[in-house]
């Protein structure tokens, strides 16, 4: 059994995505953000789509980062052309970093195209042998236009993708839009990803603190950001609990108080990940091991696991394994069964 420490993990740079459909207020949010003190040292790597990478410039210009501090990744599509892409980008940033050519930035923004699955950019994050070295996903952001996102959504199966995937929603220009719509837009977006908070703002006004992890802003500490999200579930009082009961997304929370053998849970996941292939959109958890103080955190973003890494300790009260499981399509009875198969008491020899 082999986990990463996370004395490894301290070579690694937070990286968050900021994703949302065009025109959904991302570089208007992104200029906001870089004025406030608590995201000094963020670098910034834009995508766009098009001819003239427009945005790079706005956000220089609105927000003082400077030239040096955002790297425009080549034009067209991040996701229809990306490890290379993205990997180039990043290994740009960092090579002036380590030249003394920019500031030693603390964190990596990345912002796709409006139109950019963000799947594929968060698995390149997790995947790509150099990326993951040097970063560290902790949170995938969506901007929702308040005003737009209900056509949106019912058009483009990118804006679905993006909402699905999303740790935290971003309602922007809630200034212009009727209460009313903005409450059927709530509800669609409850549908689409049940577990993801909506959060809204107008301009971009919003507290860096509220929209990333403790972790990706730096706070000494910090537990994982997955923790945080555990915590900000519904309780979990039962071995299994649906948050959502659609034919689309939903969300399915595993429970145990006992200890799974890992490398059984191991098995069973990777056969989980490979038959739900992209009806899993997300894996985030906690899992016990057998003799080890701290649990180990579990998360993914379709088949693609970070790294799982050991706790020292159980952060919290709760010393439950806890998984919990996005799709989008997939029948949840195989996995409560796959989960509750791990608990069964061993057949007599
Ligand atoms: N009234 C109002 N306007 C907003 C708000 N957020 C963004 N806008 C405006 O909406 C337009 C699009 O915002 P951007 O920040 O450029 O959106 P984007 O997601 O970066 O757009 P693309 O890069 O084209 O995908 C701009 O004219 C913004 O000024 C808001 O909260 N209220």
């Amino acid at each position: 059994m082999r986990f990463l420490a996370d004395a490894v993990e301290q070579g690694q740079l937070p990286a968050a995505i900021l994703g949302g459909f065009l025109g959904s207020g991302k570089t208007t949010l992104l200029n906001a953000l870089l004025r406030q003190p608590g995201m000094a040292g963020t670098a910034v790597a834009i995508n766009e789509f098009g001819e003239v990478p427009i945005d790079q410039h706005l956000v220089e210009a609105e927000s003082g980062t400077g030239p040096d501090r955002t790297v425009t990744m080549a034009n067209g599509c991040l996701c229809c052309d990306l490890s290379g892409d993205l990997e180039g980008a990043v290994m740009r940033i960092f090579a002036r970093r380590e030249a003394g050519a920019l500031p030693r930035f603390a964190r990596l923004l990345v912002e796709p195209s409006g139109l950019a699955d963000p799947a594929p950019i968060a698995q390149a994050l997790l995947r790509n042998p150099v990326l993951s070295r040097v970063l560290r996903l902790d949170s995938i952001l969506v901007t929702v236009d308040a005003l737009f996102a209900r056509g949106q959504l019912a058009e483009h199966p990118e804006a679905r993708a993006q909402v699905a995937l999303a740790d935290k929603l971003l309602l922007t220009k809630t200034d212009l839009a009727e209460p009313a719509g903005t409450a059927r837009l709530r509800e669609e977006l409850a549908r689409l990803n049940p577990l993801a908070p909506v959060i809204g703002m107008r301009q971009g006004e919003a507290d860096p603190g509220v929209l990333f992890p403790a972790r990706f802003l730096g706070t000494p500490g910090a537990p994982p950001p997955v923790v945080e999200w555990l915590d900000a579930l519904p309780p979990l009082h039962h071995r299994h609990q649906h948050h959502a009961h659609t034919q689309g997304t939903a969300a399915l929370s595993l429970v145990s108080d006992t200890p799974p053998l890992w490398q059984a849970f191991e098995n069973w996941l990777r056969r989980v990940r490979i038959e739900g292939g992209e009806k899993l959109l997300r894996v985030k958890g906690l899992i016990g091991v057998p003799g080890q103080s701290g649990p180990v955190v579990v998360q993914g973003v379709q088949h693609v696991l970070h790294p799982p890494v050991q706790l020292p300790a159980w952060p919290g009260g709760d010393r439950r394994s806890r998984l919990v499981l996005i799709t989008n399509g997939l029948s949840h009875s195989p996995l409560r069964q796959g989960w509750d198969a791990l608990f069964a008491a061993p057949a007599p020899a």
